[in-house]
Parts: structure tokens; C-alpha cells; sequence
């Protein structure tokens, strides 16, 4: 990014330390290849490409920042995104932590996004983070409706017949993606004051009694997590291919 460039005021941080235990072996998931191309770079691109963002903070592996830093530097973001590279942590909540400790002064809104949600399209990201500067909520998370009935469940663990706890109505249940968009200062209290298992960064805030709101999210920010995903995430990127023509 050129001296002249403002500084940035929304950040996007990437969450991409994890091992993908439920992926199977191989290399760290956010350094898969999907369509020939790193899992991460394609999350990095999904966060540039929002013209809002000018800051993306990459959470890497502690024990390979050097080389995520190469491997970014290999395929370039915009010339108007500065991109950082920090070492994780043993959660994905220390890791976030550590890259919102990496934000410089500037930054007021904060996106969190998944290294492992690398097809997020660009409107997504647009409509969290126009909810966040609208004022309405500090904090906002993209989510779809389900397509499964739930049912909760006394956990057994070992695959054994579970006893069926009841069935919420599903009308009122959403699954919620990446990225979520925040008010940085309400991030930054919830990470300092809420400690225990949470799953999603919006999940702390909600924990501080701070309102959370969720805008449409998109069947294409899927999560990879297992196999099948990457079957998936592949069939994605050939039909984007075939619709841009190339
Ligand atoms: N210590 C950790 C654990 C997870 N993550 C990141 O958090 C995101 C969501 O986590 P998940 O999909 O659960 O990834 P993994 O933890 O890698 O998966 P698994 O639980 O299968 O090992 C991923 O981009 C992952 O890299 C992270 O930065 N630091
Ligand atoms: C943040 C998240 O992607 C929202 O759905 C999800 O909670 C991450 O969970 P994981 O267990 O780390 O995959």
C-alpha cells in the first residue's frame, strides 16, 4: 500500500491456526489447495475483495508464520490491502485474540473470518459490514435458514442411542457463518472478559448481554471442515469458473 494511504478503519481478521483434525491428514487446512490455489489465499481475496477492507490480519500456525508469509506473498492481494501475518494460539479464540492485539490504532470495525469459509461471496461481506457501520448492532453475523429438523440430544459420544432431549422450532434457528462484523471496542471487551468454550466470536459478545443481529448469509460461505466439503468447495469454484467465462 502506497504512504498516502489512509488509515485503515475495517480490518478483517483470519482465524487460520487450526490442524483439521475432521479434514484427515494432510497439510494444515487453511494451506489446502482448492481449484490449484491455497484455502487461505481464497479467503484473503473473499476479505479484499470488499473495498471496505484495507487491514487483513492472518492468524497462522505458530510454528509456520514465516511460511504462510511466503506463500502470501506469492499470490498477492490488491495493492490497496495490507495483509499482516501473527502466530496463533491452542483455540480459535486465542487465535482471534491474538490477531485483534495485532490491529493498529485506526481500526473501528472488525470483521472475523474463518480461513476454512474461502467462498464467502463478496456481497456478504458488504452487507456485515454495512450492518456494523449502520449502527444497529455492534455486532452481526451472516446466517442461513436450516434445511435439517434439530434435535437436542443427551450427548453418549461412543455411538450409542442418544435420548431426544425435544426439537426446537426450526423457523427460529439460523446457522451462522463468517465473516462476523463487530464494533472493535465491543470485540476487544468480550475477548478480555469472556473465558470459557465459545464456538463463534458473536457467541462472547452475546455472553457480554450486548445485542447481536444476523443478515442473510450465503450457501457458498460454507464451512470446509470434512471431506465432502472439499468435493464441494471444488464443484463451487468449476461452476464460478464456467459462469466468469474461463
Ligand atoms: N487453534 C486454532 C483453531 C482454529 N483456528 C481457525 O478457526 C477456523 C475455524 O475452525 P475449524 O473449522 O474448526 O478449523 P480447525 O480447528 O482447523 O478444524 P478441526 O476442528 O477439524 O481440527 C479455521 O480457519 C481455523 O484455522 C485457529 O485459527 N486457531
Ligand atoms: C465461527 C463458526 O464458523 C461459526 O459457524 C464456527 O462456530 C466455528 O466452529 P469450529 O468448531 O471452530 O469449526
Amino acid at each position: 500500500m502506497s504512504d498516502a494511504a489512509p488509515p485503515a478503519r475495517t480490518a478483517a481478521v483470519i482465524p487460520a491456526a487450526g490442524r483439521g483434525v475432521r479434514l484427515g491428514p494432510g497439510a494444515p487446512k487453511a494451506l489446502r489447495m482448492l481449484g490449484g490455489t491455497p484455502m487461505l489465499v481464497h479467503a484473503v481475496r473473499a476479505m479484499s475483495a470488499s473495498r471496505a477492507v484495507s487491514l487483513v490480519v492472518v492468524v497462522a500456525p505458530p510454528d509456520d508464520v514465516a511460511g504462510v508469509r511466503a506463500l502470501l506473498d506469492e499470490y498477492p492481494a490488491p495493492e490497496r490491502t495490507d495483509v499482516l501475518v501473527v502466530p496463533g494460539g491452542a483455540t480459535r479464540q486465542e487465535s482471534v485474540r491474538r490477531g485483534l492485539d495485532a490491529l493498529p490504532d485506526s481500526v473501528t470495525t472488525v470483521l472475523v473470518h474463518d480461513a476454512a469459509r474461502p467462498l464467502v461471496p463478496v456481497d456478504t461481506v458488504d452487507a456485515v459490514v454495512e450492518a456494523v457501520r449502520d449502527g444497529g448492532a455492534p455486532a452481526v453475523v451472516p446466517a442461513v435458514p436450516l434445511a435439517d429438523t434439530v434435535k437436542e440430544v443427551e450427548p453418549a459420544g461412543d455411538g450409542t442411542p442418544e435420548p431426544v432431549l425435544g426439537t426446537p422450532e426450526r423457523a427460529r434457528l439460523r446457522a451462522v457463518q463468517t465473516p462476523q462484523g463487530f464494533d472493535r471496542a465491543t470485540l476487544v471487551r468480550a475477548h478480555r472478559e469472556i473465558t470459557g468454550e465459545v464456538t463463534d466470536d458473536a457467541g462472547m459478545v452475546e455472553r457480554l448481554g450486548v445485542p447481536v443481529v444476523a443478515v442473510p448469509g450465503h450457501e457458498e460461505a460454507f464451512k470446509v471442515t470434512r471431506p465432502l466439503d472439499l468435493v464441494l468447495a471444488e464443484a463451487v469454484l468449476a461452476r464460478r469458473r464456467v459462469n466468469d467465462g474461463f
